[in-house]
């Protein structure tokens, strides 16, 4: 945790030991609110550590590329390739045994900058390895430009953690991608477990309007997240239900789909057919995306009634404001050009879709699914890249009238865009809708949305900015939770080397006086000092061993000691290491 305080600005209170005369600490300036430690428990996950994905095609029951590596978690590229030793073994695995000791101690061999835990793999890793001495990293990195307006006391809450809103978000997203899966448990078909339906109209009988009676692709499909065998991950799979497949060649189009990595277009894994179900299924397996919406259920679904300035509930809002729509159009056609660079067609520019993912993040789902389904009397690739574009000419117009039949009005529904969007937005649906001459392409497209592309591109940089704003309040936590672990593992240990009063003798005894200092102050009339800036001054400080020095009283208020940050992290180290062994 990086603090946004200075050290001018952080009076820690002095410790004052119940009933024992000290004089009044003074007030900390930056107190936060203490329901802030309430935050819900941090569930790590390693997708990081997750083995690549391997389509079923290529995978081998017992393939050592499956085979889970603890180690493989936190040991970065550059430092396993630098410990290689001659057996061709890192020295990491070679000490998979002293993960946790080794996890912990981190700090111990020198501030690494990225904390890492790179300083424990290896001393030759160690003598290797560039090092910084980046004190002030750990003390108090001033926040970026653009929070501070803030005041003081909003500075010191924002400075310590992700905003509110954030972290409710990634949590949310966390919880959706396991909710309801048990690992390993329920239905396994093809490699995949779970099965959790994620259609909301599952099993859609009526058709949605403008939609062919079989429903959007012409035949009855279902759509479920699910857990791979394999890696771990969750993806969504899209079953297309009693559908033979015409020819194996059918789905080698999914191989080229495979290599397109866009942010506006839903990875697809691989497709399978199979009889799982009952029946013969041909499953798509993409890329899962929690909490996802369609770009209809978000926009075209009736919303709730909203309080007014006035005072009285009223209709919610339908228009989609203009800089979020150019900012739709800007993604849809950065995913078409995509696709027909590679020699491919979208094929599913359509409101039900494209999904939304984030704020105003689009991707466009479903790729390769017609290339497949239509494999046998397909029309030209040429035909399929006119048909994207007129699509989306379809799609902008649906979205700024916010209405799946204003498409069957043309003039009335340009009448409408003219009126509530800039003239750009009406003249880029005439070309879009007009005959191809000999025809369109995207990067025409492109072309006429120029200036709109900086908007776009200037809003996209500012939202990095406040997202890596973010990322930094939370850099050292992982430091912190190191050292709060080892102070767990020292403080009132009840036996250690068969000594009963280890943890509270020699330089254990400083560290169960910082302990009180840290947390367990009261105030002149003996309430609790609860004031986490103070702990996360103190506890930052320990980390990176500064000279500056504290007064540590023992409970009874007889005995007085001064001692550095610097000479307490030796301490701390030194238990540590001793109860590691
Ligand atoms: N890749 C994905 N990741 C996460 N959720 C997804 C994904 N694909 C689909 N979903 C979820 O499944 C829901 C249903 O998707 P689907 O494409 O069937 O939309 P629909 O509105 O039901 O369309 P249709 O009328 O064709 O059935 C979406 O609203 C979305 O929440």
């Amino acid at each position: 945790m990086t603090s946004a305080l200075s050290s001018q600005h952080v009076h820690a209170p002095v410790f004052v030991p119940s009933g024992s005369a000290a004089p009044s600490p003074k007030p900390a300036q930056a107190r936060l609110p203490t329901d802030l430690v309430n935050a819900p428990v941090f569930v790590p996950k390693s997708s990081a550590a997750a083995p690549a994905f391997v389509p079923a095609s290529e995978r081998k029951v017992g393939s050592s590329s499956l085979a889970f590596n603890p180690t493989a978690e936190f040991v970065p590229r550059s430092a396993a390739s630098q410990t290689e030793d001659s057996t061709g073994q890192t020295e990491a695995t070679s000490h998979a045994q002293d993960y946790d000791a080794h996890y912990l101690d981190a700090t111990d061999a020198g501030l690494d900058y990225y904390g890492n835990g790179l300083g424990a793999l290896s001393a030759n890793a160690a003598q290797t390895r560039f090092t910084r001495q980046p004190l002030n990293y750990h003390l108090y990195a001033p926040a970026l430009p653009h929070v501070a307006n803030l005041t003081p006391q909003q500075q010191a809450v924002c400075g310590f953690f992700m905003s509110p809103t954030l972290r409710e978000d990634l949590h949310l997203k966390s919880d959706a991608i396991a909710q309801g899966i048990s690992p390993g448990e329920g239905t396994e078909i093809g490699g995949y477990w779970g099965f959790i339906p994620l259609d909301t109209n599952f099993g859609r009988q009526t058709p949605r309007e403008g939609q062919s009676p079989k429903g959007f692709f012409g035949h009855k499909t279902w759509v479920y997240k699910a857990g791979h065998e394999a890696d771990g991950r969750y993806y969504a799979l899209r079953r297309v239900e009693n559908f033979r497949l015409p020819h194996e060649a059918a789905l080698t189009v999914v191989e080229k789909w495979r290599r397109i990595a866009h942010p506006n277009i839903v990875g697809i894994r691989e497709a399978y057919t199979t009889h799982g179900f009952g029946d013969s299924s041909l499953i798509f397996v993409y890329d899962f995306h929690p909490l996802a919406s369609t770009l209809h259920d978000h926009h075209l679904l009736p919303k709730p009634p909203v309080m007014r300035p006035n005072g009285r509930l009223g209709p919610a809002s339908t228009q989609i404001p203009e800089r979020v729509l150019w900012s739709y159009i800007i993604q849809i056609s950065s995913a078409i050009r995509a696709a027909h660079t590679a020699g491919l067609a979208l094929r599913t520019v359509e409101i039900s879709k494209i999904l939304l993912t984030g704020k105003n993040r689009l991707r466009v789902n479903c790729c390769s699914m017609f290339d497949v389904l239509r494999f046998e009397n397909d029309a030209s690739l040429e035909m399929q890249q006119q048909e994207d574009l007129f699509d989306l000419g379809k799609l902008i117009v649906t979205l700024g009238c916010t209405s799946l039949s204003a498409v069957h009005n043309l003039p009335r529904s340009l009448d409408h865009l003219s009126r509530q969007y800039s003239n750009d937005i009406k003249n880029l649906v005439l070309f879009l809708f007009g005959k191809p001459e000999p025809r369109k392409n995207i990067d025409e497209v492109l072309a006429m949305i120029g200036p709109r592309l900086l908007d776009d591109l200037n809003a996209s940089q500012s939202e990095n900015d406040l997202l890596e704003t973010e990322l930094m309040r939370e850099l050292e936590n992982a430091r912190l939770v190191r050292l709060l672990c080892k102070f767990g593992f020292i403080n009132e240990r009840p036996e250690f080397d068969h000594d009963p009063r280890w943890s509270e003798t020699g330089d254990r005894y400083l560290i169960k006086l910082f302990r009180d200092y840290v947390f367990h102050q009261v105030e002149e009339h003996g309430h609790p000092v609860v004031d986490l800036s103070h702990v996360l001054t103190c506890l930052n400080k320990l980390d990176a061993g500064v000279d500056e020095k504290m007064t540590l009283v023992s409970r009874d208020g007889q005995s007085c000691l001064i001692v550095s940050y610097r000479d307490l992290k030796q301490a701390v180290n030194a238990a540590f290491r001793d109860l590691a062994r």
